[in-house]
Formats: structure tokens, C-alpha cells, sequence
């Protein structure tokens, strides 16, 4: 029988992060002390070398593998004789709730549009695609946020495949980490970009995952590129918590916050809540739900302490 290790060495190269960061060496850094700044405004906690060692090498990487689907649309066109309309290249990120994949996926966005031909990039997650509160309240769903249930995948499905279909101005709905709720009448246009980023715990998720399976076609059908952040448990739930204490003086401390009731919390307590949290909605949906989909990825990234990059699995 072939173990699991084996399997992994035959599906994917693996990179220490030693040896990745060697792989952008081909590639000068065209980033000025400006353009690091506005990476910095993504995250403050972001140190400048994970953009060097990890994220040039990978906008190397998807700037090549992006050349080679034109080249692909090119062969198509001559063989049907004529030149299909452009669609756009959807990369998606997918991984736990906290292990970063919006950081991820901003600095992607801001890397990838800074490419020579300066596509246009954008950035959509699928929390915008949670049912509304009221209807997650009536479902019965209030304590599965997130998992595969909570989502309006025919909505999400929708929205992807008009867009890959170059259909102009689709709208894709927007989610408030504040209200903890869908905004009502606020969406994002999506207007035939080069790229899509696509970024959500359940987007390498398939419809036959569930114990009544759903024959409608997968997020994944859509994508072109599929990346997975990773961790250890422990690593995450730490990440969440320390969110959470955070975003007391931030994001709770709004008078429209869901969660306003917890601004003034003393470390303890609100500690021990977002340990509840994370046992009894977001751990769970990792191991049952997300993890089990990481081996579906193209590009695995594993995080270690403070956010750091430490592996880089690529699909061979
Ligand atoms: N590269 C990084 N360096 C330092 N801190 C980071 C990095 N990436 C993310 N973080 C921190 O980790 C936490 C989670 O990040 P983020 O909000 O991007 O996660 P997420 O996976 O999109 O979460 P969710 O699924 O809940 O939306 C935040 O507190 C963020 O500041
Ligand atoms: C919106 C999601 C599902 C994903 O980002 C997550 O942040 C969430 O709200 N989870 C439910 C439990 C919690 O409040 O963290």
C-alpha cells in the first residue's frame, strides 16, 4: 500500500523556505520603497521579507502559468477558427477562518497588478455568499457560520460562472464583519478583469462533500489556480483569539458592531469566549469540512509561528 507520505512526494514538489525564496532570483525586484509601503497597508504586521521570499517567487510562478493559458486560448482560436472571447484566469484561496487568506490574497492582488501588462485584478471573498442573518437565524444555522450549509452555493455558482462566461458588471454581495451580516444593498461590480482572486474558506469545497449531495458544478470547475494557506490547529486557534482581543478596541468598539456587547471585556473573559467560538463553530468546520480539501490545491502554503511561511508544496 502506498502511504500518505508517498503519496504527497509523488503529487507535489515541496520547498523549504530556504529554497522557494532562491526561485524569485530570476526575477528583479521592481518594487519600489512606495509599493512596499502600500503592501504594509495591508497588514502592518507583515514583514517585508515573507514579500520577498514567499510572494515573488509565487507572482513568478502565476505570471507563468498565466502566459501559458493565453497561449492555450491562442492554440483553441486557431483550431476553431476563431478567437474565443477573453475570460478571465481565476486563481482561489482557500484555508481556515484566521490563517490569513484575505492578507493573502491582497498582497497577490497588489503584486499580480504590478505586472508588466498591468492586468486588472479583483478580489472578491465568498463571505459575501453566507445566506443573510435572518435566514441563517430561521434555518437554524446561527452556530454553523461558514460551514458548507451557510453558503448560497447556487448564488455563488451563479456569480462565477457569469463571470468566467465575460459577462459585464456582475455583482458579487459584500459581507460586514461588523454587522456580521451580508450588507443589504451594497455589492461589488465585477467588470470582466484579467484575474479573479476568489477567496473563502469553501472554495475548493464540492457538492458531493455532504451526505446529500449536490450535482450542481463545483466552485473549482471555474478556477484555473487553486492555493491553500495552512497551519497547525493550534497555530489557528491562537490566530483567532488574538484576532478577536484585537478587534475589542477596533471593529466591536462600532455602536453597530453584532458583537459590540464584548468591547468591554477584560482580557479573560474575552478570551474565553473566543475559545468557545473557536471549539464549537471554527475548529470543527476545519477539521470536518476545510482541512479534508487541502490536498485538492495546486499550491500549498504552510504557515508556521508569527505568520511565517515555512513550506511550499507545488502540484507536480
Ligand atoms: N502575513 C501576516 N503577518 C502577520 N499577521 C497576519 C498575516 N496574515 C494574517 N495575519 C493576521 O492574522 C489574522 C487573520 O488574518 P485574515 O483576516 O487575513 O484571515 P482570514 O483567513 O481572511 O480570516 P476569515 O476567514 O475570518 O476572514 C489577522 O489578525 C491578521 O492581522
Ligand atoms: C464569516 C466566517 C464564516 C468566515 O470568514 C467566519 O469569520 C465566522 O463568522 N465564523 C463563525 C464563528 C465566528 O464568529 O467566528
Amino acid at each position: 500500500m502506498i502511504s500518505a507520505q508517498s503519496a504527497y512526494q509523488a503529487l507535489y514538489f515541496a520547498f523549504q523556505r530556504q529554497q522557494w525564496r532562491q526561485l524569485r532570483n530570476a526575477v528583479p525586484l521592481t518594487l519600489t520603497e512606495a509599493d512596499l509601503e502600500k503592501l504594509k497597508g495591508i497588514n502592518e504586521r507583515l514583514s517585508l521579507s515573507e514579500v520577498t521570499d514567499i510572494y515573488l517567487p509565487m507572482s513568478r510562478l502565476l505570471n507563468l502559468i498565466v502566459q501559458s493559458k493565453q497561449q492555450r486560448s491562442q492554440v483553441l482560436g486557431e483550431f476553431l477558427e476563431h478567437t474565443s472571447p477573453k475570460t478571465p484566469y481565476i486563481i482561489s484561496i482557500a484555508g481556515s477562518v484566521a490563517v490569513g487568506k484575505s492578507t493573502t490574497a491582497r498582497i497577490l492582488q497588489a503584486l499580480l497588478q504590478h505586472w508588466p501588462e498591468h492586468p486588472k485584478v479583483e478580489l472578491v471573498t465568498t463571505d459575501g455568499f453566507l445566506y443573510p442573518l435572518k435566514d441563517l437565524k430561521k434555518k437554524g444555522l446561527m452556530q454553523r457560520k461558514g460551514f458548507p450549509e451557510s453558503y448560497d452555493m447556487k448564488m455563488l455558482i451563479d456569480f462565477i460562472s457569469d463571470v468566467k462566461s465575460g459577462k459585464s458588471k456582475v455583482k458579487a454581495p459584500l459581507y460586514s464583519h461588523i454587522s456580521y451580516d451580508r450588507l443589504a444593498d451594497t455589492f461589488l461590480e465585477v467588470d470582466q478583469p484579467d484575474i479573479l482572486i476568489l477567496e473563502g474558506l469553501n472554495v475548493l469545497q464540492t457538492g458531493l462533500d455532504t451526505e446529500t449531495p449536490d450535482l450542481r458544478p463545483f466552485v473549482s470547475d471555474f478556477v484555473d489556480f487553486s492555493i491553500y494557506v495552512d497551519a497547525d490547529y493550534d497555530l489557528l486557534k491562537k490566530w483567532y483569539v488574538d484576532r478577536f482581543l484585537q478587534f475589542r478596541s477596533g471593529a466591536f468598539a462600532n455602536k453597530n458592531s453584532y458583537f459590540n456587547h464584548y468591547a468591554s471585556l477584560n482580557d479573560a473573559a474575552a478570551t474565553d469566549i473566543a475559545e468557545n467560538i473557536w471549539e464549537s463553530i471554527n475548529g470543527p468546520n476545519l477539521l470536518n469540512n476545510i482541512l479534508p480539501t487541502r490536498e485538492r490545491a495546486h499550491l500549498i502554503l504552510r504557515k508556521g509561528q508569527d505568520h511565517l511561511m515555512n513550506q511550499v508544496l507545488l502540484r507536480k
